[in-house]
């Protein structure tokens, strides 16, 4: 473990410093993972490499699982079977792969009968799973939420998801620092949603690219924890790797009661201590610094198809000849298009078909309490078709129930559901119809993302509700609402599990686990056998040729989001090949199945078999989600390298893990590269010279590409094994820091955990796990 050379660092430089166990002459890092999230959409493939290896969890009590995004929302009844309740077959079986996969390998799993299953990112916090200091992944973007809490948090993929699985480390480099100071106060009425689409519109959905962003500044440090993981959440809309706020008071009153934060003995104490350091350097470097006044800040919506579109609520949708650069203006009269909007159109005029309020972005507690306030003894509008109010958890749920908050809801005409990602994604029977116009408090507003062709703003909660009340867009009343942060705090602790509450507590957060079916072996109906029928996963990735010739298709589009690269409908796979079919369905398909001639893969020499490249003109090339079906589906459809002028982080990092080469070129180059293909067909790219080469093997343009990169695409291999050829360095890692006071990070989950497990096991029983439990709160156990 790098020990602090005594220079000013910056938190992320700090929490990094700590969880690096080998770093490479080459900068290279074997990062150590203290806590792992998963759930049923990017976890089958990985689990499926494991099983390929003969490979165990490597410490199955530092994954915590649950399934979220393709559940139905409906009433669900007690002790519901999987095969009554998801009625799509291949949501079905994602459930029920992840249900035998955790119990497998002894991974606690909260699933569909657990009365604290809920969105991933809801979850985590809720149960005190998160704590600062901590290094968190998940195979899912919005990690980043847990960055509230001054944790280390990252979406990856499901390679990586696998890597994690095996050797409690990810493999990758150092990120860039962003400083985002936001000054003064929010005024009453304007609340982190609002603040973070203020941000995103202000620095754009690349902004952040290569970054961790540390939010820092009187605005922030006056806002609760909900407010700050809704501020994180959306760090990955700003296209940066990971959000940070330094933990302080709220964030050590908000862990203090939380079932998995450390308690027994000295362990808070020392934790306390541990977090206490955790805070950027007054001198620390940040390479840029973006500062925001907080007045400046008002109720603000999306008016586009990117989080960066963003106008004041009191505004009007823009015309493209508002923005200078001529990138931002075609993406805005597409956007327009699809949006079904005319420029000039004030947004208070604009009526919605339908109102969500839910995902991880605000489905907490208190976002439920703010919209509640403002419907209390009002109706939806009769114009609207659906409100749906989803929380982000059961013990949301519960404590929602418990003070009347579900009985405004519905006074008011919205529905009241189970937990889960409902309408946010689009995965499940929530879905937009095409055409149909959404007020929601969700995080991205992709085309097609809550259902194909449905038209999504996102907002906050209390903009939601107004809405739902007017039916077009509408403040909420400012004599309602107080100011975010103040409002928060008193509203948080409300819903906690007492310090001393004992495993078996029925309160809202009981998260004792249930003596449910759904957290044993799923029933031979379903069937679900994760391994049997999925072809050879490609963790093991060949050498790249070091020459390749061919046509590229060329895409007069930015920031292509992974949803359009890789729609949702096909996203219930568990398997890694075979995904040529999906790849930008929306867009190669019409409603009526039919190919659109004018789409470029479309043309006869795209579908035939051999080398092919693809290339887009816009910038932020396969931003949004963590997906890494997008990088499978470029695949198999036979592109081997992808140029642009910009690549999302995380897509770039599932590329390479897959023998994809990307290539970001300026956009002198790319136009070369497509004045080349029309006049001749073809071009060539030689990867170890780094050149573009035309059709009469004349260089037209040399490209940069990091040469870590350019050696693993060469070499080819396999990232796992080398991972576990440092199994003892890792041990060794963990190990030291059990003797340097931080013991408590792996113990204050693994009791949990190995009883839980304990329980499964034995269906349901308890049984021995208790035991180790009660000797571990007596502290008599050394783990
Ligand atoms: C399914 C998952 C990979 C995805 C993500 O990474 O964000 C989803 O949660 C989303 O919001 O699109
Ligand atoms: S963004 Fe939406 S789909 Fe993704 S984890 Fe959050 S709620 Fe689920």
């Amino acid at each position: 473990m790098p020990e602090s050379s005594g220079k000013p660092r910056t938190l992320y430089q700090k929490i990094l410093d700590d969880h690096v166990v080998l770093e490479r002459e080459d900068g290279t890092l074997l990062l150590y993972i203290d806590r792992h999230l998963i759930h049923e959409v990017t976890s089958p493939q990985a689990f499926n490499g494991l099983d390929n290896r003969h490979l165990p969890v490597n410490r199955p009590h530092l994954t915590l699982a649950t399934s979220d995004h393709n559940v139905p929302t409906t009433p669900r009844p007690r002790h519901v079977k999987t095969s009554d309740y998801l009625k799509s077959p291949a949501a079905r079986n994602q459930v029920d792969t992840l249900s035998t996969n955790t119990l497998r390998h002894r991974i606690p799993y909260l699933g569909l009968n657990s009365k604290s299953q809920g969105i991933v990112h809801v979850i985590g916090p809720e149960l005190g799973f998160t704590l600062p200091g901590t290094t968190i992944v998940c195979g899912d973007s919005h990690t980043s939420t847990h960055g509230a809490f001054g944790a280390l948090a990252f979406g990856i993929g499901t390679s990586e998801v696998e890597h994690v699985l095996a050797t409690q480390t990810v493999v990758g480099g150092r990120w860039g620092n962003m400083r985002v100071e936001v000054t003064g106060q929010l005024a009453p009425g304007v609340g982190s949603k609002d603040l973070m689409l203020h941000i995103i519109g202000t620095i754009g959905t690349a902004g952040g690219t290569g970054m961790v962003l540390e939010f820092t500044g009187s605005a922030i440090r006056a806002l609760s924890m909900e407010a700050r993981m809704t501020l994180c959440n959306m760090s990955i809309e700003a296209g940066a790797r990971a959000g940070l706020i330094a933990p302080d008071a709220t964030t050590i009153a908000y862990l203090k009661s939380r079932r998995l934060a450390p308690k027994y003995g000295s362990q808070w104490n020392e934790a306390v201590k541990y977090w206490n350091t955790l805070y950027s350097d007054p001198d620390a470097v940040f390479d840029k610094t973006v500062t925001v006044d907080a007045k400046n800040v008002v109720p603000t919506v999306t008016w586009g198809t990117s989080p960066e579109q963003v106008v004041p609520l009191t505004g009007k949708v823009p015309y493209p000849e508002d923005f200078n650069d001529p990138e931002k203006q075609e993406s805005a009269r597409q956007a327009l298009t699809y949006m079904g909007l005319n420029s000039g159109t004030p947004i208070f005029s604009i009526p919605v078909d339908k109102v969500f309020i839910g995902s991880c972005t605000n489905a907490r507690l208190s976002d439920f309490r703010l919209a509640a306030r403002i419907l209390r003894g009002h109706k939806i509008s009769p114009g609207l078709k659906l409100a749906l109010a989803v929380p982000g958890s059961g013990a949301i749920k519960a404590a929602a129930e418990k003070e009347g908050l579900d009985k405004v809801f519905k006074d008011a005409g919205f529905l009241w559901r189970e937990a889960g990602c409902s309408l946010c994604v689009g995965l499940n029977p929530d879905a937009l119809e095409p055409g149909e116009r959404c007020a929601s408090t969700s995080n991205r507003n992709f085309e097609s993302r809550q259902g194909t062709g449905g038209r999504t703003h996102l907002v906050s909660p209390a903009v939601a509700a107004a809405t739902a009340i007017a039916g077009t867009f509408a403040l909420p009343p400012r004599s309602i609402l107080g100011a975010e942060g103040e409002d928060r705090d008193k509203i948080q602790l409300e819903y906690e599990v007492g310090e001393n509450e004992s495993e078996e507590s029925n309160g809202p957060s009981d998260l004792s686990g249930s003596d449910s079916e759904d957290d044993l072996p799923p029933t031979a109906s379903s069937d679900p056998s994760p391994s049997a029928s999925i072809p050879t996963p490609a963790s093991k990735v060949s050498p790249f040729t070091t020459t390749l010739t061919g046509p590229t298709a060329v895409l007069h589009r930015s920031n292509i989001d992974t949803d359009a690269i890789f729609p949702k409908q096909f996203i219930t796979t568990v398997s890694r090949t075979g995904l040529s079919e999906a790849l930008f369905y929306n867009l190669r398909f019409r409603p009526d199945g039919t190919a659109d001639t004018d789409f470029p893969l479309n043309q006869q020499k795209f579908q035939r078999s051999g080398t092919k490249f693809l290339l887009t003109t816009g910038a932020n090339f396969g931003c949004g989600s963590s997906r890494e079906h997008a990088v499978w589906a470029i695949r198999d459809f036979g592109f081997k390298v992808v140029m642009a002028p910009s690549f999302a982080d995380i897509f770039y990092n599932n590329s390479f893990k897959n023998g994809l080469l990307l290539i970001a070129l300026p956009s002198s180059v790319i136009d070369l590269v497509v004045a080349e293909t029309e006049a001749n067909g073809e071009i060539t790219i030689n990867l170890p010279n780094q050149h573009i080469v035309n059709h009469e093997g004349i260089v037209l343009a040399k490209f940069e590409i990091p040469e870590r990169r350019k050696l693993e695409l060469l070499r080819g291999g396999d990232e796992i094994d080398e991972g576990l050829r440092c199994l003892k360095e890792i041990e060794s890692f963990e190990n030291s820091r059990r003797g340097n006071g931080r013991g408590w990070i792996e113990e204050s989950v693994r009791c949990w955990a190995t009883e839980r497990a304990e329980r499964r096991s034995r269906g349901g029983k308890c049984g021995a796990g208790k035991i180790i439990g009660r000797e571990q709160k007596a502290g008599g156990i050394e783990w």
